[in-house]
């Protein structure tokens, strides 16, 4: 598995990888500002919700660093308040939420610090949610090969790999950790639009590696299908509801209901910290609504009427019954998911 080195805390220093250029540009753009790292979530010049939950650790470390010595309120005022703006960023993943809260948590622990060590503290803490999802996505990778076997064909939408994680990916987890032990897995990957994370992303990370992908548009899941070219489904996913309804990226749904018709199952690859037992199901999940232009434009050039009407929601939800397992770096959750996703988290 290529190491895309697609993040790195350097001293003090949040380096991305600009996805929005990849896979022809390869640019990597130093952040050192909380407003820095809320542009790099919101343009999505960083994404995928494991990574963006990393991101946002850093970008509230970032958010503390010019501040002198203060009262634990005073701190805390702030720090709630750099938590408040990151969390305007994107509404869908969860995974910003969950590492925001945590932050804060963090920094309300330490009221007995000084500030500078509360800045360390902070820093070691992100650093551990930036560990954490690593060792996640590896266990998510062991949890999912006990459902495969060599030889499989996997389809999978949209990008839930290395670029969207820290390593390994979620979706893509049991394919990397597949080819280590010699496995032969083939992957289809969806081109994903509009933002193509499947072309520009899944199948440039996935051929890098050596991994047999074949790239294919939107349209095509169902032939394929009917094909019998597909073994199974996986895909990632941005919110998990408490009745195990799924939102993920858009056309994910579809998908679904397509393995649901041709008997192929259906797969969610599910870090712990994607489900949000506080949300009891998929019509609770707030669904990003993004820029026209990345519809009615292909990189800058005009593919639709100008003032055409546009309606751009970035994910979808796929309701329960169509997926067949969540699998997590916990355990795999099958139906009934209420039940089962409580078991899991107790
Ligand atoms: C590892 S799950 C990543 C998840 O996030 C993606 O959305 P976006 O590229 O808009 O951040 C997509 O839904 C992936 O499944």
């Amino acid at each position: 598995m290529e190491d895309f080195k697609h993040i790195e805390w350097k001293d003090g220093v949040f380096y991305v990888l600009n996805q929005i250029k990849l896979p022809a540009v390869t640019e990597y753009n130093p952040k050192t500002t909380i407003e820095e790292v809320f542009y790099a979530i919101k343009d999505m010049e960083l994404r995928g919700a494991p990574l963006i939950g990393v991101a946002a650790g850093y970008g509230m470390v970032l958010g503390i660093q010019n501040l002198e010595e203060m009262s634990h309120e005073e701190f805390m005022e702030i720090v709630r308040k750099n938590g408040e703006y990151l969390a305007t960023s994107r509404p869908t993943a969860v995974n910003l939420f969950w590492a925001i809260d945590r932050m804060v948590a963090k920094a309300d622990s330490l009221k007995d610090f000084q500030v500078p060590e509360k800045k360390k503290l902070l820093e070691q803490e992100a650093i551990a949610i930036h560990a954490e999802d690593i060792e996640i996505n590896r266990h998510i990778g062991e949890n999912f090969l006990p459902l495969l076997k060599d030889g499989m064909t996997i389809l999978t939408h949209c990008n839930a790999g290395v670029l969207a994680t820290t390593k390994y990916g979620t979706a893509t987890s049991p394919i990397y950790l597949a080819k280590e032990r010699g496995w032969n897995l083939k992957v289809y990957a969806d081109e994903t639009r509009p933002y193509l994370q499947g072309a520009r992303l899944t199948s440039y990370e996935l051929h890098t590696s050596g991994i047999d992908v074949t790239l294919i548009c939107d349209n095509m899941a169902g032939v394929v299908m009917s094909q019998g070219k597909i073994d199974a489904v996986i895909t990632g996913t941005d919110r998990v509801a408490a009745n195990g309804d799924v939102a993920n990226k858009i056309g994910t749904m579809s998908v679904a209901i397509l393995a649901k018709y041709f008997g192929i199952p259906m797969y969610i690859a599910a870090p712990t910290p994607t489900i949000d037992m506080n949300c009891p199901s998929g019509k609770d999940i707030p669904i990003e609504e993004r820029d026209r232009r990345e519809i009615t434009h292909w990189y800058g050039r005009q593919i639709a009427p100008e003032d055409v009407k546009v309606y751009n929601p970035a994910f979808d939800v796929t309701p329960h019954e169509l997926i067949t397992a969540i699998v997590t770096e916990k355990g795999v959750v099958t139906p009934p998911f209420t039940d089962n996703l409580k078991k899991l988290l107790a």
